[in-house]
Parts: structure tokens; C-alpha cells; sequence
């Protein structure tokens, strides 16, 4: 993967496995958090739903932390009840906000609004809530090119995509997609202490070096609009 010609300041990590890669990313991020809290007394985390974050969710669940100073978000969600199938908020609760990590503060990216346009104003409140600068974001990927649920040809794309949207958060409803979607805006993602992508097997490699061929394309491969330094990149097979 460190062949693919990355922009200036990108890092690159992989491992022989998934599970390999969740555990090398989780001590990671336990120490990001662990930083975190000795710098400013709290941490932030924001995280993205898929298969792909399963082992990291469960790896950094078993680091020791002062988790109840932790706060833990999405960079998106379906906008579906938490105990939908396709709830990232369920995802969570399953795989990472358990053990000692239960005792982390979450901040859910739905509300009891009945689409994510009514439920924005809310969801915005409660990231204003939050330090505006992130301590750590992880974003995920689609062999599509897209991140968080910033997707291709979706109504709205622009203006999330703005690195100065003036909201945090917007609703998105992509065409292809199951469920109408809430995501964090492009400002949010930007301005993290310390930004991840974390994405597994040969086909996200091809859409990687696919994005990084034409990285002025943003709106066709959203994925784009972060692939620039200071991102540490995380792959495995
Ligand atoms: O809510 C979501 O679905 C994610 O935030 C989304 O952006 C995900 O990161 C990619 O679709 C990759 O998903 P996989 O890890 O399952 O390939």
C-alpha cells in the first residue's frame, strides 16, 4: 500500500490480518485518548460504522482508560432506531461500548425526529455540545469512494463537502442507500487532531488509487477531499 503515491504527510500502516490491524490501530487510538486526557481532562472520539471498524471497536475496548472522561460519537448514521439492524449506534453498543468502555459518554446521531432534515437542528445542538475540535475521527471507505455517509451524486454532497459548511452535521439521503443518513460535515472531520482511514482488502486499495489519480475530484469520489496530510492510513488484506 505505501507504493501508491500518497500525498506528502499521509502515513501508512498495515498488518497481516483484520484483527491484527484492529488491535495495531486500537493501542493507537487508546494512546491518542490517553494524551488527550492528560492535555485537557477529556477525549473525543468519533467513529464509522461497516464491518470494516468490528475488531478495532472490540480491541479498544479492552484498553485500560479513564473512559468515563471519554466521549464517544459517528461520523454518520443511519437514521433508524438503535435497535435496527443497520443502527451504527447499535453497532457500537455491540462491539465497542462494553467492559470498561461502557462507562463512556455517547452521543447518538439520531433523535426521535422522523427523518434526519427535522433532526439536524438537535443532533447539531448536541455536537456544539462537543469540543470543537475532535481528538480522533475514523473514517471508513466504499469501493465507491465514499466516506462517512458523504457518498457520490447525493443531494447536499457540495455542501458538506465545503471546508467551511457552517454546520457539523447534515442529513443525506444517497440514492443508493437503504436508509436516509445523518453525517459529519467535511469542517468536523478536517479540523481532528488525529485522522484515520481505516479500510481492509485488495478492492479498497484499487479504489484508493483510483481517488488518489484525480484527488481535484471530490464530488465523484468524496474520499478525496481527505486524503492529504497528516491522515494515517490503516489497510490490511
Ligand atoms: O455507516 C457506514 O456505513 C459507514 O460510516 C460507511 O461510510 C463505511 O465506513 C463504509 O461504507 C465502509 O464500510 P465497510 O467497512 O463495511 O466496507
Amino acid at each position: 500500500m505505501s507504493e501508491l503515491g500518497w500525498p506528502e504527510g499521509v502515513s501508512t500502516n498495515s498488518a497481516e490480518s483484520r484483527g491484527a490491524l484492529g488491535e495495531v490501530l486500537a493501542m493507537q487510538v487508546a494512546a491518542w485518548l490517553r494524551e488527550a486526557l492528560v492535555e485537557r481532562g477529556v477525549a473525543t472520539l468519533a467513529v464509522s460504522g461497516g464491518s470494516t471498524p468490528v475488531p478495532f471497536f472490540q480491541a479498544l475496548a479492552r484498553q485500560p482508560l479513564d473512559w468515563e472522561r471519554v466521549t464517544v460519537t459517528l461520523v454518520d448514521e443511519r437514521w433508524v432506531p438503535e435497535s435496527h439492524q443497520a443502527s451504527n449506534a447499535r453497532l457500537l453498543r455491540a462491539h465497542l461500548l462494553k467492559g470498561a468502555a461502557a462507562q463512556a459518554n455517547f452521543t447518538p446521531l439520531v433523535t426521535n425526529a422522523a427523518s434526519p432534515g427535522e433532526g439536524q437542528p438537535e443532533v447539531q445542538a448536541q455536537l456544539a455540545a462537543l469540543p470543537a475540535t475532535l481528538d480522533v475521527v475514523i473514517l471508513g471507505m466504499g469501493t465507491d469512494g465514499h466516506t462517512a455517509s458523504l457518498f457520490p451524486g447525493t443531494p447536499g454532497l457540495e455542501q458538506a463537502l465545503r471546508p467551511d459548511c457552517p454546520s457539523r452535521c447534515q442529513a443525506m439521503s444517497p440514492p443508493e442507500a437503504l436508509q436516509e443518513r445523518i453525517t459529519l460535515t467535511r469542517p468536523v472531520i478536517d479540523a481532528a487532531r488525529h485522522r484515520v482511514l481505516h479500510i481492509a482488502g485488495e478492492d479498497k486499495l484499487v479504489t484508493l488509487e483510483k481517488a488518489l489519480a484525480s484527488p481535484e475530484l471530490i464530488l465523484s469520489m468524496p474520499i478525496r477531499a481527505f486524503l492529504r496530510s497528516g491522515l494515517a492510513v490503516y489497510w490490511s488484506a
